[in-house]
């Protein structure tokens, strides 16, 4: 049987009715946890710069990459299998090979970057994406705290993003599988962890959703390319901030055949951040399912198991 596309919802990020915007950002986070987001502002040449860049890393033979391999901080190269998103996968992990980049300021923590010869723009390329992307999600946090009944610098004035936290992740899939990877996916299925993801692709498709995790037989749903969209999604803190009013949605990159290349920006609360429910996603009636958790805690559990440490 085909796989059914999705008409998912777009949302229109240069509106000047945000009170309209924030509505239909509501809607879309209910019914799908996952929505285009149209006139964002970064532009195509900044996406084009940083695909050609993430793809120049992939190409360097793998010893070159592996000394720029993620350690416990969560910045640098992951290679194929390296992580399992769907705990219950049988193959010994998911096809993607990735590259992690963090907070660019942060200090404690520093980014890893390839050497300026072997790739003089690369840094400036993705320091670039990083901010501009950044902006977006921000922007994109105050209408979703408008969408909650909240105040518009609701999430900024908790600390959850102050300062703010995001991992941009660079993601390559192989065209070509061996046999003993076939059925095995490019990212296998898991919903994100963090508020939102902001993730742009090279148009190869791949990329599905299943809007209702506890159904069986699961339904699995494509998602299309829409040129110049960026895709968004709510993550699991955000899920659990708004006592599931809002979808963590569960998704995957099936393998085409065909190399894909895709960036999701993972817009994560501080650490010191705790996520606990938000007075206006509960009541008498709909109390609160989750405890309240801090942030950090819960993500380092969750990069830990996917990662198998
Ligand atoms: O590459 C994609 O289209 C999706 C990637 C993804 O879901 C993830 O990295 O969490
Ligand atoms: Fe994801």
């Amino acid at each position: 049987m085909a796989t059914p596309s999705l008409n998912l919802p777009l949302i229109d990020l240069s509106s000047t009715d945000r009170a309209a915007t924030a509505k239909s950002i509501r809607q879309a986070c209910v019914e799908h946890g996952f929505f285009y987001l149209i006139n964002h502002g970064i532009n195509d040449f900044v996406v084009n710069s940083m695909f050609r860049e993430s793809n120049k890393l992939f190409d360097l033979p793998l010893s070159e990459k592996m000394k720029l391999e993620k350690g416990k901080t969560n910045r640098g190269y992951t290679p194929p299998y390296a992580q399992t998103l769907d705990l219950s996968s049988k193959f010994k992990g998911d096809l993607k090979e990735g590259f992690y980049i963090g907070p660019i300021k942060d200090r404690n923590s520093p980014n890893q970057w390839p050497s300026k010869e072997s790739l003089p723009a690369w840094r400036e390329t993705m320091e670039s994406y990083y901010e501009k992307t950044m902006n977006v999600g921000s922007r994109l946090i105050s209408l979703i705290a408008l969408a909650l009944n909240l105040d518009e610098n609701y999430f900024t004035k908790i600390g959850a993003l102050d300062p703010p936290k995001a991992f941009l992740r660079l993601l390559h899939y192989p065209g070509e599988i061996s046999e003993s990877d076939k059925g095995n996916y490019g990212a296998s299925a898991h919903s994100d962890y963090g508020m939102i993801t902001l993730l742009v692709t090279d148009g190869v498709p791949g990329l599905q959703i299943c809007r209702e995790k506890d159904r069986y037989p699961q339904l699995w749903e494509d998602v299309p390319h829409v040129e110049g969209a960026l895709i968004v999604n709510i993550g699991d803190l955000m899920e659990r901030w708004t006592n599931c009013t809002f979808r963590s949605t569960l998704h995957r990159v099936v393998a085409v055949g065909k190399e894909r290349y895709s960036a999701a920006f993972f817009l994560v609360p501080n650490y010191e951040c705790v996520v606990e429910c938000l007075e206006s996603c509960c009541s008498e009636t709909s109390p609160p399912r989750f405890p309240p958790i801090k942030s950090g805690d819960y993500l380092m559990e969750r990069f830990r198991r996917s990662y198998g440490y």
